[in-house]
């Protein structure tokens, strides 16, 4: 298997052409989350995230997804507990989804996708004093992911769906203030998956812990629909390509174990 060899086996991927060989290449994300192999762990505490809107400072179109970005030169928006040992700084969170309602997700639970998932990212700010840093270190990164389903309009996510079309090319900024971030998060942050894995994109580091929430967070169908109006593409380019399906295919899991905060 891909565990075995010293490389992970190049997958074709809708987005990129993966890398032949990943360092190490035996913790590597998104995974099949399987609920009866997950093992309860009494020892997990809740998560604590603490954001503050007002580092809240761009939305751009970096060509795989948009990111939310905030100013991570203090810890004033952070995230600790749970499985970490560390405080963890807010550096940005962005999505994944599909052209359809039908796919989208980078994990999946008990091979349940959903139409998108939302990655909010963190870096050990105890340990590191750069995200550039914590990215190539084991502990570095702490990424809360959680699941989107279709169903009633977002109203905090409307803020940021009407901020889209000005970034809908490839490398397009625009400024974004005052955004909570915990208004993305579902009511319930006590019930989450947790396992070592990677960044989902280059340079697909080994450096993440994960938290995937059990409970999802529900947007509308229109909201969906704007994601998917965003371009790969930017704008000089002469064909233009539809921002979706920028996931990557499901790793796996060699040997590790997920663990999960509830029973
Ligand atoms: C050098 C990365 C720039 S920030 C970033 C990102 F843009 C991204 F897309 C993902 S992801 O792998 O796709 N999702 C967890 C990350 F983890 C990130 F940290
Ligand atoms: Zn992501």
């Amino acid at each position: 298997t891909a565990c075995s060899s010293k490389y992970v086996l190049s997958q074709m991927h809708p987005m990129w052409q993966e890398p032949l060989a990943i360092p190490g290449g035996d913790r590597q994300s998104p995974i099949d989350i399987v609920v009866r192999k997950s093992i309860y762990d009494s020892e997990l505490k809740p998560l604590v995230t603490d954001y503050d809107p007002n580092t809240c400072q761009q939305i751009w179109n970096n060509g795989y997804s948009f990111l939310v970005e905030y100013d991570d030169t203090t810890d004033k928006s952070t995230v600790k507990g749970g499985p970490l040992q560390d405080k963890f700084r807010l550096c940005q969170f962005h999505f994944h989804w599909g052209e359809s309602n039908a796919w989208g997700s980078e994990h999946t639970v008990d091979r349940k996708l959903f139409p998108a998932e939302l990655h909010l990212v963190h870096w050990n700010s105890d340990k590191y004093s750069l995200f550039e840093e914590a990215v190539m270190e084991d502990n570095g990164l702490a990424v809360i992911g959680v699941f989107l389903k279709v169903g009633k309009r977002h109203e905090g996510l409307q803020k940021l769906v009407d901020a889209l079309p000005a970034i809908r090319h490839k490398s397009s900024v625009v400024e974004f203030n005052r955004f909570d971030p915990a208004c993305l998060l579902p009511s319930n942050t006590d019930d989450y998956w947790t396992y070592h894995g990677s960044l989902t994109t280059p340079p697909l580091t080994e450096s993440v812990t994960w938290m995937v929430m059990k409970q999802h967070i529900e947007v509308s169908h229109d909201q969906l629909a704007v994601f998917r109006s965003l371009l790969f593409t930017s704008a000089e380019e002469e064909v233009q390509k539809g921002m979706v399906n920028n996931f990557r295919v499901q790793q796996s899991l060699c040997g590790r174990t997920v663990r999960s905060s509830f029973s």
